[in-house]
């Protein structure tokens, strides 16, 4: 077949997905106007997995599965849009991890805001200038964040868990210089920094300069006003001030990923594949913890996460963070808190929400 003859099978074919995606849309607009008389949450992060799944399940090829969900990211981003224009505040400043957990959240057709620090962005969400934040709460390597564990339970937030992204933190050169020979200077996140140390060491050397930035953001501002700098940063942040990648994967560990929550005021009904965040406290007793503990293991919990922190109140004292397999509104979750709860001193559940695909 000829190459005109197949771009008019394609331009014919475009014609049909635009007619489906219009049907769809108007189909979403009377969802909206359903969830606008319910009092419903425009964003349904439940339903939104179980769209994924299904898509992944039912995806023969040759489009991998990354490529079917970048395009359905946006096409519920739009849609979502057509419903209610949503704001999203994240860590920023613009072009950080935190942004790209938000924009694969939920898309560009939201509005994206960037907050100074995590208790900003929860302020924002608790203020009602935004209705969604996202913030970081663990990396693979670096361990859990302990700003975003204190806001639950030391600022005490009422704002819940709704759901969480997985971010793979891939670190790249971003430069005007033409080779890595003409790099003097390297402007680094300290934690950017540490995880592509090897990667610097072996391909620019050690005499190169390196000065810290306190974003991958800000690195590659700086970098972009001298053509004798290069920066560590997010390829985001390099479309954003404009600096061309020299190079790309420059992080020492591949496995590295950080995990987002996003959290509102919307508690997600049961999606089949959800996780439990709470945290509790026992009495400062011998076997206290272990009594407390035996509650999942009773009704066959997994646990996904454990974490301690300070209590901040008397020295030595401890609350628990965990998460959990399953919904608090399933049946073997439910007894698994009620025997946590005899246990513990108190019990608060941070939410339900679908597990990330
Ligand atoms: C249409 C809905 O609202 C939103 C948009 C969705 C979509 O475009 O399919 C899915 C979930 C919601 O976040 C819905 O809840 O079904």
């Amino acid at each position: 077949m000829s190459l005109q003859e197949l771009r008019r099978q394609i331009d014919a074919l475009d014609a049909q997905i635009l007619d489906l995606l219009t049907q769809r849309a108007h189909v979403v607009q009377e969802v909206g106007h359903s969830k606008t008389r319910t009092q419903t949450k425009f964003f349904s992060p439940e339903r939104e997995r179980q769209i994924f799944e299904r898509l992944e399940e039912a995806n023969r090829g040759p489009l991998p599965p990354t490529a079917v969900r970048a395009i359905f990211r946006e096409i519920l981003s739009g849609m979502r849009a057509l419903e209610a224009q949503i704001r999203v505040a994240h860590l920023g400043p613009a072009g950080t991890f935190s942004h790209q957990a938000a924009l694969d959240k939920f898309g560009t057709s939201s509005e994206l805001k960037a907050a100074d620090t995590i208790p900003d962005v929860f302020a924002l969400v608790e203020r009602g200038e935004a209705d969604y934040g996202v913030v970081p709460v663990e990396n693979s390597t670096e361990g859990i964040v302990p700003y975003t564990l204190d806001m639950f339970h030391e600022k005490g937030t009422r704002l819940k868990i709704c759901a969480e992204v997985y971010v793979p933190v891939v670190h790249n050169l971003a430069t005007h210089a033409e080779t890595l020979a003409d790099i003097q200077k390297l402007y680094a996140h300290p934690q950017a920094y540490a995880q592509s140390r090897n990667w610097i060491r072996d391909n620019i050397g050690t005499s190169v300069e390196v000065v810290d930035a306190t974003s991958n953001s800000k690195a590659a501002l700086l970098a972009a006003a001298d053509p004798t700098s290069a920066a560590i940063t997010t390829s985001i942040a390099s479309e954003l001030y404009a600096i061309p990648l020299l190079a790309q994967h420059i992080e020492d560990s591949p496995h590295n990923r950080t995990r987002f929550l996003v959290i509102g005021e919307n508690e997600p009904q049961p999606s089949g594949k959800d996780k439990t965040s709470i945290f509790f406290s026992v009495q400062h007793r011998a076997g206290s913890l272990m009594r407390a503990m035996a509650a999942f293991d009773a009704h066959d919990i997994n646990l996904t996460m454990i974490e301690s922190r300070p209590t901040k109140q008397l020295p030595w004292e401890y609350v628990f963070f965990i998460d959990i397999q399953g919904h608090h509104k399933e049946a073997q979750v439910t007894r698994a808190l009620k025997l946590l709860e005899e246990h513990s001193l108190f019990v608060t559940i941070l939410g339900s929400y679908p597990e990330a695909n």
